[in-house]
């Protein structure tokens, strides 16, 4: 086996991009070529200016600048840079399906099976293939029947390294990954190819967090571990209810309960429900994977990690709803903050999106502000969904450049990132500017040192009781 010289990525998308920008920082003699097929992708990633590159994530652009046109290109030419290859990334999306067998729950694979199928068109020479992309178990057989059966005699070695990195700390969670997992064949080239990429990463990581295992382990692992962090926000949140109506502040419970080092601190914020492109989305490939093998009882356990999840974000503007008196017809609600967490652009999968679904769907009107999202990107989240009149969206909608502008005029306010401006705002100007009584729904457990009481908000926290939320 060649020793890696030359690297290729298809997709270039919010893990392609960062991933392969941090493997060229930290492995300056290899070429890396993030490919796409999206032009207007690519074009942003090779723009000179810095600020415009399609991903919003701290601490990127200073990779990017590092490493672009050294050793680092980004590229529209997919054929070209497959057959300079040594070893290829597959970090295409894997959706779930909107059609067919498994609708609604399966992973979409002809992302990837589109893949295969074109290296094994354009490969004239052996090469390793890294599944970077989140798959269900099992995957790599089929991409290895794929380029088996219809390549030219090329020899393929299939590994499974799946990506952990989290939007918002991606650059941080590459340079310092906690592991990283390579899944491979347990055959002599299997463990060849496994060296090869244990290499790249060992440039810069220690090597006691690069795990190796059999390939359907990675797999798994990459499933199992999503599994669990969205069981966490679950039970958390499935408890902030609970504290509502007890008088318990679910900071409190979770601060108790974090400090037993068998549990931790980490990802026990109550929330309006998770978001992000890969929770549900895996957390469904996991109950598919479960029932088509006929265990019924698992695919249920997990699937309630999504029904609470669901259940979090329509009690949220149910909430909303009720404490306004009943209807929100016609009156202004401010959202701050669309993207599904703080310090990223991406939307995908967002509460925010369903929070406005429901709130236009009583008539609101809704007035955004967040600082990364584009306002054609909250239109077409909104029309994505697919249940909401185009007309209805354009009348009811606004989206602001200025969080005052947003505010202004607004008998409430939905607080539904947790980016860390909000907090630094002027409240009492805000509270001046609207509609009385003000409310506020601190949906990310933000506002609880601002003390908003004091101007006489109206303030409901997720996971505070009655009385600490002042009725
Ligand atoms: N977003 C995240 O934080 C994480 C995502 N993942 C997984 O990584 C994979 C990719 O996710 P994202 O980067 O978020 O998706 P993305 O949608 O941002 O990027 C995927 C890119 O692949 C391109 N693409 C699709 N088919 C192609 C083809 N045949 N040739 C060339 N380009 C093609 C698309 O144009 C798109 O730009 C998914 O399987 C996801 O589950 C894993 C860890 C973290
Ligand atoms: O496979 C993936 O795509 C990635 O999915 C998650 O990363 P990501 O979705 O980018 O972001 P998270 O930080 O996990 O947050 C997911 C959602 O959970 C919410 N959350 C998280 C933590 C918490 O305590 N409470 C809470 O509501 C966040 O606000 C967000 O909406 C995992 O954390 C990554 O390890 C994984 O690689």
């Amino acid at each position: 086996m060649r020793p890696t010289k030359n690297i290729c990525c298809i997709g270039a998308g919010y893990v392609g991009g960062p991933t392969m920008s941090v493997i060229a920082q930290k492995n300056p003699s290899i070429k890396v070529t993030c490919v796409d097929l999206n032009e207007s992708r690519i074009k942003a990633w090779n723009n000179e200016n810095l600020d415009n590159l399609p991903i919003y994530e701290p601490g990127l652009a200073e990779v990017v600048a590092e490493a672009r046109g050294r050793n680092l290109f980004f590229s529209t030419d997919v054929d070209k840079a497959i057959d300079e290859a040594d070893m290829i990334f597959i970090s295409v999306n894997t959706p779930t399906k909107t059609y067919g067998e498994g609708k609604g729950m399966a992973a979409d694979l002809k992302y990837i099976e589109l893949c295969a199928r074109q290296i094994a068109r354009v490969a004239t020479n052996d090469k390793i293939i890294v599944e970077k992309s989140t798959l269900p178990v099992r995957t790599a057989e089929a991409v290895k029947s794929i380029l088996d059966h219809t390549g030219n005699g090329v020899n393929f070695q299939i590994l499974s390294n799946p990506e952990f990195l989290a939007e918002g700390t991606a650059i941080q969670d590459l340079q310092n990954a906690d592991r990283v997992l390579i899944g491979g064949e347990n055959t002599e080239d299997g463990k060849l190819a496994m060296q090869e990429l244990v290499n790249i990463y060992a440039s810069w990581l220690p090597k006691d967090r690069i795990l190796t295992t059999n390939v359907w382990s990675s797999e798994l692992s990459k499933l199992v571990a999503n599994a669990f962090l969205a069981q966490r926000v679950s039970s958390i949140n499935a408890i902030s209810e609970l504290c509502e109506v007890t008088e318990a502040d679910v900071q409190e419970v979770a601060k108790a309960i974090g400090k037993d080092s068998r549990i931790g601190p980490k990802f026990l914020n109550a929330s309006v429900g998770f978001g992000g492109s890969c929770f549900q989305k895996d957390i469904l490939n996991l109950v598919y994977i479960s029932k088509s093998l006929g265990l019924n009882e698992v695919a249920d356990y997990w699937e309630q990690v999504i029904i609470m999840n669901d259940h979090q974000k329509n009690r949220f503007a149910r909430k909303i709803v009720k404490t306004l008196y009943n209807t929100v017809a016609d009156k202004k609600i401010a959202f701050l903050g669309w993207a599904f967490k703080k310090d990223t652009n991406d939307t995908r999968e967002s509460a925010a999106i369903y929070i406005a679904e429901k709130l236009l769907h009583e008539q609101a009107n809704i007035t955004i502000y967040d600082p990364k999202v584009k306002e054609h990107q909250i239109f077409s989240d909104l029309e994505y969904l697919g249940t909401l009149d185009p007309e209805i969206i354009k009348q009811r909608v606004r989206v602001v450049n200025d969080p005052y502008l947003a505010m202004d005029q607004a008998h409430a306010i939905a607080i539904l990132t947790e980016w860390d401006e909000f907090i630094t705002y002027d409240w009492r100007r805000v509270y001046d500017k609207m509609v009385k009584p003000a409310f506020v729904f601190d949906g990310r457990g933000i506002t609880d040192g601002l003390n908003l009481e004091k101007y006489d908000f109206q303030v409901f926290r997720l996971g505070k009781s009655i009385t600490t939320n002042k009725g």
